[in-house]
């Protein structure tokens, strides 16, 4: 099942600074909305907010909810968000199936089922054959295709990204953005994007805010 995601009347504060003013969002599976506005303005504190990591110092108030799910007092692990950022690095130390696997989600038990699990998220990614490769001799396109497919694993019901494309060079930031794009048609996502970026906000061909000034 599919669902939307909707933010219903969200304001979020922090001290006498309002950051989000009564913002009201539905993003429908398979769409991407994003979030623009400049350093400080607030985008990774949304995304905090929905995904449940918001830091306590800020005052939030509105609900979130993934189809008729209110999951605003829910903590993060059963919210069902996936988040993507900037810096999402693999570990170092484990294969690539083995961070893969990392990110399966807990109902997926037995060794064959999430074998096969891995396996099929490594065709997806166009990695066939990839299970036994060490992170450190792939490269950045490879690498973040897995950051993407190890969130995905987990099975979310609506993706976050935190300026994931940012780092990447124009190229491997296109193809890279298609990519997750595409991941999240095929699984109809709902996805919120935060960028600086208005190439990225046009590519998502989706209703873009804009967050105020810092
Ligand atoms: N724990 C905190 N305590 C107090 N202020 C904070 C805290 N975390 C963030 N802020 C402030 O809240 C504001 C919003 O920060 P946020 O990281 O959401 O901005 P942003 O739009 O994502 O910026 P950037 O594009 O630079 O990542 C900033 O002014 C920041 O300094």
């Amino acid at each position: 099942m599919t669902n939307a995601l909707t933010l219903r009347s969200v304001t979020i504060s922090i001290g006498d600074r309002r950051l989000v003013s009564n913002l009201d969002l539905d993003v429908e599976p398979g769409a991407v909305a994003s979030v623009m506005g400049p350093s400080g303005s607030g985008k990774s504190t949304l995304i905090s907010f929905i995904g449940g990591h918001l830091d306590p110092a800020f005052n939030a108030t509105g609900k979130v909810l993934i189809g008729a799910r209110d999951v605003t007092n829910l903590p993060p692990e059963r919210r069902d968000v996936g988040i993507l950022f900037q810096d999402d690095l693999l570990f170092p130390h484990l294969s690539v199936g083995a961070n893969l696997a990392f990110g399966l989600a807990r109902s997926v038990m037995g060794r064959d089922a999430r074998l096969a699990r891995v396996t099929e998220a490594l065709v997806e990614a166009d990695l066939s054959g990839f299970e036994d490769r060490d992170p450190a001799t792939l490269s950045g396109g490879q690498r973040a295709r897995v950051t993407l497919m190890r969130t995905l694993l987990a099975a979310p019901k609506a993706l976050l990204l935190d300026e994931p494309f940012s780092k990447l060079d124009s190229d491997l930031r296109r193809d890279f953005r298609r990519f997750v794009f595409d991941r999240a048609v095929a699984k109809r996502l709902p996805v919120l994007l935060v960028t600086h970026d208005s190439t990225d906000a046009e590519a998502a061909n989706g209703q873009i805010l804009h967050l105020g000034r810092a």
